[in-house]
């Protein structure tokens, strides 16, 4: 299993300085919404110049003009972007079909989507490389969240799955088991006092 710091930073610089730090222990590196919508594509370019060999995935949650965010992206240097699973099938397929002409690659975001597994199946099957099942950081703060829904919905989907939702040294164990392809950690890295040390634990705990 993968691991990918999810960067939800404000500014360029800290983030690239946060990337710096882990990148020894992460496969991929993302780059926030909201850092995205702070920064526009120079955070992009930047991040790609400072880690060209790893796979910089822009976290655009793309719901409209799938082919147009995507191109903008990865002419910045994305090698993945996001597109909502809530977006039109025609979305998702204009996202992929960039993703093919430029030899990267489409992840479907299934925040919001009720019925997980059934839209998973269906995203995979017009292209996306994998599908992110996520929580997303409202969702997490409801009372009584937990990850085990978005798991065992992961597993039921028959698909290349990854999952977001406050992963942790305390949950990776259980999104490895579900046969996730990626881990994707956000605040337990970047909000940790010590996030190389925190990267580190992670990648520990993938066996
Ligand atoms: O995309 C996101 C929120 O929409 C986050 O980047 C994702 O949820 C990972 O962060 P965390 O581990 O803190 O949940």
């Amino acid at each position: 299993m993968k691991l990918q710091v999810a960067i939800d930073l404000l500014d360029t610089e800290a983030a690239v300085q946060l990337a710096g730090k882990v990148a020894p222990y992460v496969d991929i590196i993302e780059l926030g919404t909201p850092l995205i919508k702070s920064e526009g594509l120079a955070v992009i370019r930047a991040m790609k110049a400072a880690h060209p060999d790893k796979t910089v995935f822009a976290d655009l949650k793309t719901a409209d003009t799938g082919a147009l965010e995507a191109q903008i992206a990865f002419d910045a240097g994305a090698d993945i972007v996001t597109v909502l699973g809530t977006a039109d099938d025609s979305t998702i397929s204009g996202a992929v079909d960039a993703a093919k002409a430029a030899g990267k690659a489409v992840v479907v975001d299934l925040i919001g989507v009720r019925d997980k597994a059934t839209r998973a199946r269906e995203a995979h099957a017009l292209g996306a490389r994998f599908i992110e099942f996520h929580a997303g950081l409202d969702e997490q703060a409801q009372p009584g969240f937990s990850l085990d829904t978005l798991l065992e919905a992961g597993a039921r989907s028959g698909v290349p799955f990854s999952v977001a939702g406050g992963v942790n040294t305390a949950s990776i164990g259980a999104v490895q088991a579900a046969g996730a392809e990626v881990a994707v950690a956000g605040s337990s890295i970047y909000g940790a006092d010590d996030p190389a040390a925190a990267a580190q634990a992670l990648r520990s705990a993938i066996r």
